[in-house]
């Protein structure tokens, strides 16, 4: 058997028209605003593809650089002004953070009804009381990516590899508000081979290359491959990859690819998180 291709560009798709027929709704066009910190490579790519996505979506955007030794009070300082400017509707700070700004104190002073990234405590706490809120994008832009699919998710076992509060965590919670039996593994986990294999769906966000193997994946399992890494093929051309090995395409019933899996999928959801705090701020929704 080889696995059905779950494809984020058209699930994608599916969330980015209606981010732009829910914003086109509204009397002023959602403004996101992306703070990144540094230069790290990887994070200016991604925040340059959000605030891209973002135009093309119809939002405003508006991108914050700010240099790797800005001092934790500047950076909490902006996002007062932002939290108190009815003008601003979606703020995200760009994680990996230098060592100086500690992510728990960045994350506790965005406005949480503005905080498109759902890391707010009060928005954790909203997901796991299972009452509406903002949630993580990349988990939310999984389940949206399993239900574009068809895959049923009510009374089935879900395996979660991984415990971040920005992949591992948010989704274990969101599996379990869709009536899924939850179970998250981790590095203190013995034999994950053993719980892997009792997932009907297998969600992995180790950040591991290749951790997960045909043999630890149940035959007809669906997965979903969190991981993204940067590689270098033969030749030294780079390559990306993620933490499933390709040979789990053999036993799986479905597989998410890296590249074109779940990325898409997140950036698609922050745009529809920052319509949907822009409904509420505008007093269009209950959330
Ligand atoms: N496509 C997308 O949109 C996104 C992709 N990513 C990618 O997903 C991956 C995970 O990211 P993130 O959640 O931030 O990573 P973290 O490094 O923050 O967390 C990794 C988690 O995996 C667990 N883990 C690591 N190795 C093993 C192992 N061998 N066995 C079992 N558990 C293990 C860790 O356990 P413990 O807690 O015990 O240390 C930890 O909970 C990365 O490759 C990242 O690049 C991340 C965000 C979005
Ligand atoms: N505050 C904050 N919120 C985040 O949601 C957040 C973050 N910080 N820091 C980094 C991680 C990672 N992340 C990704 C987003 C898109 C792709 C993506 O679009 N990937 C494409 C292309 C990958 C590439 O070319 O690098 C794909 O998988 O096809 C990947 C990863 C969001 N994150």
């Amino acid at each position: 058997m080889t696995a059905a291709v779950l494809a984020g560009a058209p699930a994608a798709q599916a969330l980015l028209g209606e981010a732009r027929r829910r914003a086109a709704a509204l009397p002023v066009r959602p403004h996101l605003h992306l703070i990144r910190v540094g230069q790290d490579p990887a994070s200016l790519s991604y925040v340059r593809g959000k605030d891209r996505q973002a135009r093309e979506a119809g939002l405003r955007s508006t991108v914050h650089a700010l240099p790797e030794d800005v001092a934790l009070p500047a950076l909490l300082a902006l996002l007062d002004h932002l939290s108190a400017d009815p003008e601003a509707h979606g703020i995200l700070v760009q994680l990996p953070l230098p060592p100086h700004l500690p992510p728990a104190a960045v994350q506790a002073a965005t406005d949480p009804r503005k905080d498109v990234d759902g890391f707010h405590p009060l928005n954790v706490g909203r997901l796991w009381a299972g009452q509406p809120g903002l949630a993580p994008c990349t988990a939310l832009g999984i389940l949206a990516l399993l239900r574009h699919y068809g895959q049923p998710l009510s009374g089935r076992s879900a395996v979660v590899v991984g415990r971040s509060p920005i992949v591992g965590r948010p989704v274990a919670g969101l599996l379990l508000a869709a009536d899924a039996t939850v179970t998250v593994a981790h590095l203190r986990t013995p034999d994950l081979g053993r719980v892997t294999r009792d997932a009907d769906v297998l969600i992995v966000a180790a950040g591991q290359p290749h951790l997960i193997t045909a043999d630890m994946v149940r035959p007809g399992a669906a997965v979903v491959d969190v991981g993204i890494h940067r590689l270098t093929g033969p030749g030294g051309a780079p390559h990306l990859t993620g933490d499933v090995h390709p040979g789990v395409a053999q036993v799986a019933g479905a597989l998410t690819p890296v590249p074109g899996g779940v990325g898409p999928m997140t950036v698609a959801q922050l745009l529809l998180n920052t319509v949907q705090a822009a409904e509420a701020q505008l007093g269009r929704s209950a959330a």
